[in-house]
Order: C-alpha cells, then sequence, then structure tokens
C-alpha cells in the first residue's frame, strides 16, 4: 500500500493540477473522472484546450493540504492494528474506534451503499453545498474556494438539534477529491482564511484528517463499498466519554441519510436516471 500512499501524495495521479502548478507535462492522459465537475468549473482545461494555469500561492497551499489529509487519513485507515468494533448496526453497518498515539479516538465506519461510487462523489463532494438538504444534522454549508475541481476550502456549521450532546459546531475546512483506479478518495482537513477566523457563539471543531474510500463492489456494479475514517476534535470542555458516545451516533446517522440522499437530490434537480428514483443508496 505504501506506494500507493506516495503516488497519491506526489501528486501524480493529478496531471492537470500539476499542470495548474506550472509543471510542464501537461495534461496527457485522459481523464474520465467526473466530468460533472469540470463543466462546473468552466477553468477547469479542456484536452483542446490546455494551457498551463499558475495556481497562486494560496491555491497551491490548499492543495497541498487536500493531498497531505488523504496521506495521513489512509495511513490511519490502512493500518490494521488496534481496530475494535464498537458498533454493528441492524442494517450491517459496523463501526470500529482506535485510540491514536496521543490519546484521540478515531471511528472507522464500513457500510455497502447501493450506488456506484461516483453517484456518491456527486452527492458527497460536487453537490456538497446541498447535504443540510437531506441531513438534519447539518445546517449550512458553503464552498468559500474552489482550485480546480478537485480541492475546496467549506465552511460547515452542525445543527442545533436535540439530543446533540455537543452542541453547536462549525467546521472551516479543507476537501480534496480524487481517482484512483477503481476508488474515489475524499479527504478533508481543519484549515484556515484569513477573512474566516470563527465567529462569536460558536466553538470551531476541527474535521480530520479524515478520508471517505468509495470502491465498486464489483465490476460495473452500482453498489459500493464505503469506507469512512471520523477523526474529529469537537473543541470545548466536554467529557471524552461523552464525545466517544456522539461520534460513532453522528456517523451512523449520516450514512442512514446519505442512503436516502440520491433520491431527494435528483428529483429537487430534475436529474433523473432510470431506475435511480427513489432507490435508496
Ligand atoms: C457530533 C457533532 C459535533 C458532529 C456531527 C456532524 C458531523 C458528523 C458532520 C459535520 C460536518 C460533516 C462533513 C461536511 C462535509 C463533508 C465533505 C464531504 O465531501 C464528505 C462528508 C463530509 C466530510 C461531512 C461528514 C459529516 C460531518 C463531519
Amino acid at each position: 500500500m505504501l506506494p500507493a500512499v506516495v503516488k497519491l501524495c506526489c501528486g501524480i495521479t493529478y496531471p492537470h493540477l500539476r499542470s495548474m502548478a506550472g509543471n510542464s507535462s501537461l495534461c496527457e492522459s485522459e481523464d474520465p473522472f467526473c466530468p460533472s465537475l469540470r463543466t462546473k468549473h468552466p477553468f477547469m482545461p479542456h484536452r483542446s484546450d490546455v494551457r498551463p494555469v499558475r495556481l497562486r500561492e494560496e491555491e497551491l497551499s490548499y492543495v497541498q493540504q487536500g493531498q497531505e489529509a488523504l496521506r495521513k487519513a489512509l495511513e490511519i485507515v490502512e493500518d490494521k492494528n488496534g481496530w475494535k468494533t464498537e458498533t454493528i448496526q441492524e442494517n450491517g453497518d459496523v463501526i470500529y474506534s482506535k485510540v491514536l498515539p496521543g490519546g484521540r479516538k478515531v471511528f472507522r465506519l464500513e457500510a455497502v451503499l447501493e450506488a456506484s461510487p461516483e453517484v456518491l462523489c456527486d452527492v458527497l463532494f460536487v453537490r456538497v453545498e446541498e447535504m443540510c438538504r437531506w441531513n438534519p444534522s447539518i445546517s449550512h454549508i458553503k464552498v468559500l474556494r474552489s482550485v480546480g475541481a478537485e480541492t475546496m476550502v467549506t465552511h460547515e456549521v452542525t445543527a442545533e438539534t436535540a439530543g446533540n450532546l455537543i452542541g453547536q459546531r462549525d467546521f472551516l475546512s479543507v476537501r480534496h477529491c480524487c481517482k484512483q483506479k477503481s476508488r474515489i478518495y475524499l479527504a478533508g482537513a481543519a484549515t484556515h482564511l484569513e477573512s474566516f477566523m470563527p465567529q462569536r457563539g460558536f466553538v470551531r471543531a476541527e474535521d480530520g484528517p479524515t478520508c471517505i474510500i468509495l470502491q465498486a463492489v464489483d465490476d460495473g456494479s452500482r453498489r459500493s463499498r464505503f469506507t469512512w475514517l471520523l477523526n474529529m476534535d469537537v473543541k470545548g470542555w466536554l467529557p471524552k466519554s461523552i464525545v466517544n458516545q456522539a461520534l460513532p451516533r453522528a456517523q451512523a446517522d449520516f450514512t442512514k441519510h446519505l442512503r436516502r440522499a440520491k433520491s431527494t437530490g435528483s428529483s429537487e434537480r430534475g436529474i433523473r436516471h432510470p431506475g435511480e428514483i427513489s432507490t435508496p443508496l
């Protein structure tokens, strides 16, 4: 697995980003990944329209932070040692936990969802701002910066829902998406934006380094293996036991809402894929 991690780290899978960063070996390979991402971001070069675009220092730093988040998150998730089964849900989803050196407890949810990795990527990454429509635990998500099609800075605010023992939190995160072989990786980590300091009345929590791995269960399948590392510092003064109960619960709830998300998202946007309408994920 190490070579894969190193590859990701070096940005070998991002020919267009390397080009944007000033490397002269531009867009040699056709990248069929997420065509919707390209149309969404008109500044993404098409093959016939390839020209070097220099990333500003700040943008380049977000790309690097995203790649670094993925590398660190994969290191945690792929280390097979020390994981304990936390809960087995009725639907078969399993949450494992592990205590990292330093004492933080992280959670890994494993599920199978009835959608292809591309559809899940669309719901979770491309249309991230729509997440609060299908997930009542989140009250607001805004993309503050986009760098190419695969990196963005987002601001998220959790909802003040009854039963949320943690209380409302906000997050400022770099989010990064990349495809390698049959997998799509969504990574994230807390970041900074000068114009976006913690706001009064909010406790700024930190999400990450975290990642979601989406992998087709078998060739041509519309089912995906969904592996999600939840690695969160909720901040504030709270007993560890409360936090360590709330996090896996939040993870299970999120996955429950995600299973219903695609139908809502598609119909609201008027996009209909045959056979995909009301199928839960
Ligand atoms: C217990 C309290 C403090 C937190 C509960 C809400 C948690 C589970 C919510 C808040 C913000 C959410 C994240 C917001 C944005 C993204 C980016 C997306 O591409 C994958 C999902 C991901 C990573 C969400 C995962 C779930 C998340 C971390």
